[in-house]
């Protein structure tokens, strides 16, 4: 029989994955997805780069200060000052790791780090011993491994792994590689680098061809025995390597590898969800694994074939990554549920609620009974999560009310009643050419800040001809892009929302950076 593999899944969502152009999460949604995925069971959790700002540095330290089972790791450049930020926002986990990173190709060396060989080398084993006194754990990665000459790969490996590396990462930085190409590189350095036996071998892949999942398996068949990957396959421009789909490869055809993960495939969907949401980077519908037609089935010789034997068509079943059958709720919930039936739905999302939470989402969702016959499972994973993350211990602007009237070949009005940060209740009416157009310029001349709006989506949450709207906005304010994102029953007051969203992510954004100054101080 053949031997079974550990598979560590190094999950850099919070890191790679917010590199993602347009993405920009706050700590409180950061930490909201570290703690899905350390429900997931990710075996390391990248939370950022510390050293980038004092934003990522918060976040990654109360990451740090919160998760407990998973290890935490966080971004750090070949510079003692990225090291020591690392080690300031890591040191109260558990289990803290360094990660740090240098180019090692020919293209990078010369044109971005302007260093030789012997630079990149010397400067890799200093920071890796300087690591070393701060951390058990560290991790170096060869940036642009896979268009580096596998010669000066195997010397540079071995000299930080004498210095006290004990995770080597190779990256496909620009998604260039192919598998066998890839695969054949972690063969060359798990047979040439002598003391390879003191490291374990990581794969990072990108999708710039569509091959990072197949290249991180290649890596996995020659020796590496670590994938770092992301939720929904997000990442620097076309993405990393999808975890979703590596893990449920891995689990699908484990009658041809012998690879096994720590993971609870059934937190996949919920996972995908949470980071779709609080990204505003929805998963488009035919996506393997969590794509909205990943486990429908429209063509009547397929939907024959289910029928007699669902194996004919289908190969993974929804049920294995938390899709539920039907994607209805096995308990009804509607007008007529109560506080314990609600409590209990809240309590299979594995999201914990304090009181004062609990009340408010359980209003809202009563709210909502009023609007909708069918309050499904995303419309409520939508209220707790706009809770959970939501800006109300800064001062914001309150949307009170609003109205619009439009008229189909003449001007719409809109007026709006908005608290203002400052607790005044500002009313406002303006006539613009459509309704969403006429209530953001609304919204535009009663807040303070310069606002510009740069896109605008709205898309519906669940089934149903009364499925909740959800919109996501990007502004510019004050020369900085923010994101934002409204629930609502109705599109205009879900566009609204969002607008206003955005508006308060700006402000907590503000009013975290004067603490800062205030602390410094
Ligand atoms: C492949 C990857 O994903 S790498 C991670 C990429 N992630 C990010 O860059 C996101 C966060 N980055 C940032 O916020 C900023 O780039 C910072 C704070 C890290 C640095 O900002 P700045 O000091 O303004 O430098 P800038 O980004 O313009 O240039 C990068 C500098 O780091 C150097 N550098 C790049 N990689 C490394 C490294 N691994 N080790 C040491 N120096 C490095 C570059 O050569 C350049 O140096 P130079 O200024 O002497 O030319
Ligand atoms: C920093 C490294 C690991 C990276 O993201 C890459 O090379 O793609
Ligand atoms: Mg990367």
């Amino acid at each position: 029989m053949t031997d079974i593999t550990d598979i560590k899944i190094f999950d850099t969502t919070l890191r790679d994955g917010e590199q993602s152009p347009g993405v920009n999460l706050n700590k409180e949604e950061k930490l909201e997805i570290a703690k899905q995925l350390e429900r997931l069971g990710v075996d390391v959790i990248e939370a950022g780069f510390p050293a980038s700002s004092e934003g990522d540095f918060r976040s990654v330290k109360l990451i740090a200060d919160t998760i407990t089972q998973s290890t935490v790791t966080a971004l750090a450049r070949t510079k003692k000052h990225d090291i020591d930020r690392a080690y300031e926002a890591l040191k109260n986990t558990p289990n803290p790791r360094i990660h740090i990173f240098l180019a090692t190709s020919p293209i990078h060396r010369e044109f971005k780090l302007k260093m030789d060989k012997q630079q990149v080398i010397d400067t890799s084993v200093d920071m890796v011993k300087y690591s070393k006194t701060l951390f058990k754990e560290v991790e170096w990665s060869a940036e642009d491994a896979s268009r580096t000459e596998l010669p000066f790969l195997k010397e540079i490996i071995e000299a930080v792994i004498e210095a006290g590396a004990t995770i080597i990462n190779l990256p496909d930085t620009v998604g260039y590689t192919t598998p066998k190409e890839y695969g054949d590189m972690f063969k060359y350095i798990s047979d040439n680098v002598s003391n390879i036996d003191q490291a374990i071998l990581s794969t990072h892949c990108h999708n710039d061809l569509g091959m990072a999942v197949a290249n991180s398996i290649a890596g996995i068949e020659n020796g590496a025995t670590q994938i770092e990957c992301s939720i929904n396959g997000i990442g620097e421009r076309a993405g990393n390597a999808a975890l979703e789909e590596i893990a449920v490869a891995l689990h699908i055809r484990g009658d041809f590898y012998p690879y096994k993960t720590s993971l609870n495939l059934q937190e996949i969907k919920r996972s995908s969800d949470i980071v779709a949401k609080l990204t505003g980077m929805p998963v488009q519908p035919n996506k393997a694994i969590i794509g909205r037609n990943a486990y429908a089935h429209e063509a009547g010789i397929h939907q024959d074939g289910m029928l007699k034997n669902a194996k004919t068509y289908e190969i993974i079943s929804p049920a294995l990554v938390g899709v539920s059958a039907d994607s209805a709720n096995t308990l009804f919930l509607g007008k007529h549920s109560g506080r314990h039936a609600f409590k209990d739905k809240v309590k299979s999302f594995k999201v914990e609620l304090n009181d004062e939470e609990l009340k408010e989402a359980f209003n809202s969702f009563k709210t909502l009974t009023d609007h909708k016959k069918e309050v499904t499972d995303d419309d409520i994973y939508s209220i707790i999560m706009e809770i959970k993350t939501d800006a109300s211990n800064i001062s914001r602007y309150v949307l009170e009310n609003f109205e619009v009237n439009y008229e189909q070949d003449g001007q719409t009005k809109a007026s709006i009643l908005i608290m203002t940060p400052d607790q005044s209740q500002v009313t406002h009416e303006v006539t613009g050419s459509g309704s969403v157009e006429a209530l953001y310029k609304a919204i535009q001349e009663v807040v303070a800040e310069s606002t510009n709006l740069l896109d605008y989506q709205i898309s519906s949450v669940g089934g149903g001809k009364d499925a909740l709207a959800e919109s996501r906005v990007q502004l510019k304010i004050n020369n900085h892009q923010f994101s934002g994102r409204g629930t609502a029953q109705d599109v205009l007051a879900a566009s609204a929302n969002a607008y206003i969203n955005a508006v308060n992510r700006y402000l907590m954004s503000e009013q975290s950076a004067k603490t800062i100054e205030r602390a410094k101080a």
